[in-house]
């Protein structure tokens, strides 16, 4: 196991919260400050069960890339149950906590964000990343007792697996993308290899909550991502108003829309950027990050009408190409595969 004091762990290792009383230089972020919440700026609401919502959702793709979902079907106890078993895993003690540290190279398990690596300054964040069955995890984490932490994240990814295809439908449909073109689109077994991942985080409480930033504002690489979180922090950005908190609106999912989603649509669909402010209180989240397979051509080329003009504004990248140039130069690499 890594230690933290490895070079190479620098980055993946966090802090160990409860011993530090200040915030340390190393994570001290210089932010620009949101908006009022009562300004009455907000991400739209949208009823999934509302006839009108195909169409709200594609308004909302268009003018926000994120929005909150309502009557989503995802019954409110298998949300609390994973939000109970974040709790469970990151009251752990840190050096149980590093029982299931990810590897340097790896995609999955216990640390500092992934995107950490791109930034000099540190996040006021843990977090732990499942892809596919978390039972290598639970299993160091908690030898005797892993079995019901293995169920609930498993039933949790189902149900967002058929969420997150329920909305690309929308999308796909909207951009007319067709379905028989997309191999990976409602595989059960996900024999195509789509990158599916869930990831808990956890933003510990923090003495000086004004100095830090839980998440450096950044977008997702994926299609959609589907965030679950009960308390405040996360903000978005809309261009010509600045940041916008985000404030929790009960069983509502939030629904954004990453990177793979601007290409597909040609830019016609927002890749939102956000961040996660620090807060005084402990606040847990889950992002479900829906990918296609690493040799999927992402392009906008798929779209049988690419509306104006008919100019693709990218060129086709592979998910593994995108997720490589993203990785060495973040919101740049859209300006990358510009044409
Ligand atoms: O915790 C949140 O509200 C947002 C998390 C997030 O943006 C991410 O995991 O990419
Ligand atoms: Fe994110």
């Amino acid at each position: 196991m890594a230690t933290p004091s490895d070079q190479t762990s620098k980055h993946i290792i966090p802090l160990d919260f409860n011993s530090v009383k200040s915030v340390p230089d190393s994570f001290v972020w210089l932010q620009t400050n949101a908006i009022q919440s009562n300004d009455g700026l907000s991400i739209p609401v949208i009823d999934l069960m509302d006839p009108n919502a195909p169409k709200l959702i594609v308004e909302a793709c268009e003018t926000w890339g994120v929005f909150h979902l309502k009557d989503h079907g995802i019954p409110t106890k298998i949300m609390e149950d994973v939000n109970s078993e974040a709790r469970k895993l990151f009251d752990l003690p840190i050096d149980q906590k590093l029982k299931a540290v990810r590897s340097p190279d790896g995609q999955s398990g216990y640390g500092i964000v992934p995107m950490q690596s791109l930034f000099s300054t540190f996040m006021w964040h843990e977090g732990l990343t499942i892809l596919g069955s978390a039972i290598d995890h639970a299993k160091v984490l908690w030898p005797n007792d892993y079995q019901q932490f293995c169920d609930i994240i498993d039933d949790y990814q189902r149900q967002m697996k058929a969420l997150a295809e329920k909305l690309m439908r929308i999308l796909f449909k909207a951009l007319s993308i067709p379905l028989e073109d997309v191999n990976w689109f409602d595989d059960p077994t996900n024999s195509s290899g789509c990158n599916l991942a869930l990831q808990l985080n956890s933003y510990p409480p923090c003495p000086e909550p004004t100095r830090t930033l839980g998440l450096a504002p950044h977008t997702d690489t994926s299609v959609v991502t589907i965030l679950r979180a009960k308390t405040s922090g996360l903000q978005v950005f809309k261009d010509g108003v600045g940041w916008i908190p985000v404030e929790p609106n009960p069983d509502a999912l939030i629904v954004n829309l990453g990177d793979f989603t601007r290409i597909l649509s040609n830019g016609r669909f927002i890749s939102v950027l956000h961040r996660v402010v620090a807060k005084p209180i402990q606040r847990y989240s889950m992002g479900y990050f829906f990918r296609p397979p690493m040799d999927f051509d992402v392009s906008p080329l798929l779209s049988k009408d690419l509306g104006q003009g008919h100019v693709p504004r990218y060129r086709p990248v592979t998910a593994k190409e995108y997720l490589a140039l993203k990785a060495k130069h973040l919101e740049k690499a859209f300006s990358l595969i510009e044409n």
